[in-house]
């Protein structure tokens, strides 16, 4: 093997760590070089990447869908969808072409070679704050529906552990944080196969439920006095019910962005496939975007079909509102909650190689930093699920902030840097192309923020209303 293959590899495996070993002598370069290809050699095989993408991809946003849905109509959400679905695919080419030209299998690097210091420190920010999102918005499933699945298991009111708040602490600290400290996940681990399939029985049971409950159905809460909420889209005089007559709001396309970021873990998993081949893995990646495409239709409709207009911005807590105690939805709650849960040390490793380039470049590894940064983290994203008024405000601006740039912006400006421009001219319809593609990503990113902002300082959104 040349020396030039083992540079390649270099780069492409770990870049923190191994940066700082390509500036000391070759002797070095080719034994860590060597090491490396027995660590780290792509193993992943293609169904099984196809999985940890998918679970990349999966995670709160699909519960924030219907609630997308009640505000477009279908035909609109079906257009959206499949225009984020598409775009995101083909950001996804951005990307993997990019680090075809360099070499490089780490987003934050990617932003190094296009714009120095300056690129790095932008890729890294985002990608800090649109997992510290998600993984916020993950944290609060658990600290509203933990609680509820322990009050009806144990049938016990008004004990200390049915505060959602002590709870998240509780799993953080017994659950998150001993996953998060493993050296490495074997990228994306073995959780996603576990969690992908907690995720379609949710599905199953939201398609199941649609044609369970009654149409008006009956609030829990107002149970004894028999009082229907009015769900149907018609009212008694045939008259179409406003409040079911869809429309656009300042979170539809938020939602649908974030709920399809998974851009931070596309490289990490292309590393770890095995023969990996620029093709071979834009291929898992439409396998991936399609099946999620699918899954977030299905449920978008069916939540959004059971409840019209009610629908709220978390699905889940939409069901508590028919019955608390159903037995279905309360199983369906333990798997989004075991799904989710075991999603956030996976999203936490992004950001904590992120702080690290960003702070600590050329950094050797060190356990007491490793520890330190995810015990940081976890601390951070506790206090803000504990203070954050609501999930629809994380999906609005981390959607509206962080994931256009994750999606549109930065994949779209670091290929018109990388790709030379004696392979590719400025004037080339793919240089163009993906300039149009940043545009796109500036409109979209401008307007839903202001929009969102608009919303917040008219004290329309639904986002003021608690939950
Ligand atoms: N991975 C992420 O950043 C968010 C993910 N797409 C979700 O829906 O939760």
């Amino acid at each position: 093997m040349t020396e030039s293959f083992f540079f390649h590899l270099v780069l492409s495996l770990d870049d923190g760590w191994l940066s700082s070993t390509l500036l000391g002598n070759h002797q070095t370069c080719l034994f860590s070089s060597i090491m490396c290809l027995l660590q780290f050699e792509g193993k992943t095989s293609f169904g099984m990447s196809v999985f940890n993408l998918g679970n990349a991809i999966m995670g709160s946003g699909i519960l924030g869908l219907a609630y997308a849905m009640a505000n477009t109509g279908v035909i609109l959400f079906l257009i959206l969808l499949t225009v984020v679905a598409v775009l995101s695919s083909y950001s996804i080419h951005l990307l993997l072409k990019c680090s075809g030209i360099v070499g490089i299998r780490a987003y934050e690097q990617l932003g190094y070679r296009a714009f120095g210091t300056p690129g790095k420190m932008a890729a890294g920010i985002a990608i800090t704050l649109q997992n510290i999102g998600a993984m916020s918005s993950y944290l609060y499933i658990v600290k509203y529906e933990f609680p509820l699945v322990i009050q009806a298991f144990l049938k016990v009111d008004h004990e200390w552990f049915l505060n959602g708040n002590y709870l998240v602490i509780i799993v953080s600290i017994a659950v998150i944080l001993p996953l998060a400290l493993m050296k490495q996940l074997g990228y994306l681990g073995y959780t996603s196969g576990f969690s992908l399939s907690c995720m379609v029985f949710f599905l199953a049971a939201v398609i199941y439920k649609k044609f369970n409950i009654p149409c008006p159905f009956v609030d829990f809460a107002f149970n004894s006095t028999v009082s229907a909420v009015n769900v149907s889209t018609m009212d008694p005089g045939g008259e179409v019910d406003p409040a079911c007559i869809p429309k656009m709001t300042a979170y539809t396309i938020p939602i649908l962005a974030f709920a399809f970021v998974c851009h931070p873990e596309v490289l990490p998993i292309y590393t770890e496939l095995r023969n990996p081949t620029q093709k071979k893995m834009q291929h898992v990646a439409n396998i991936s975007i399609t099946v999620m495409y699918v899954m977030y239709f299905l449920a978008a409709l069916f939540g959004y079909l059971t409840f019209y207009g009610e629908v709220e911005a978390e699905l889940l807590h939409t069901y508590s509102r028919i019955d608390p105690y159903d037995t279905l939805i309360l199983c369906v709650r333990v798997a989004v909650l075991t799904a989710v849960t075991l999603t956030v040390p996976i999203v936490l490793f992004p950001v904590r190689r992120a702080i690290q380039q960003m702070i600590f470049p050329n950094k050797t590894f060190n356990w007491l930093r490793h520890i330190a940064i995810a015990f940081v983290l976890l601390t951070f994203i506790n206090l803000l699920v504990i203070f954050a008024p609501n999930i629809l405000g994380i999906f609005g601006v981390i959607g509206a902030t962080s994931a256009p740039c994750l999606i549109f912006i930065f994949p779209a400006i670091f290929y018109i840097r990388i790709v030379p421009k004696e392979e590719e001219p400025l004037r080339s319809a793919p240089k163009i192309m993906a300039a149009c593609f940043a545009g796109l990503g500036f409109l979209f990113m401008i307007m839903s923020l202001s929009f969102i902002i608009i919303d917040w300082t008219t004290g329309t959104s639904k986002a003021a209303s608690g939950h």
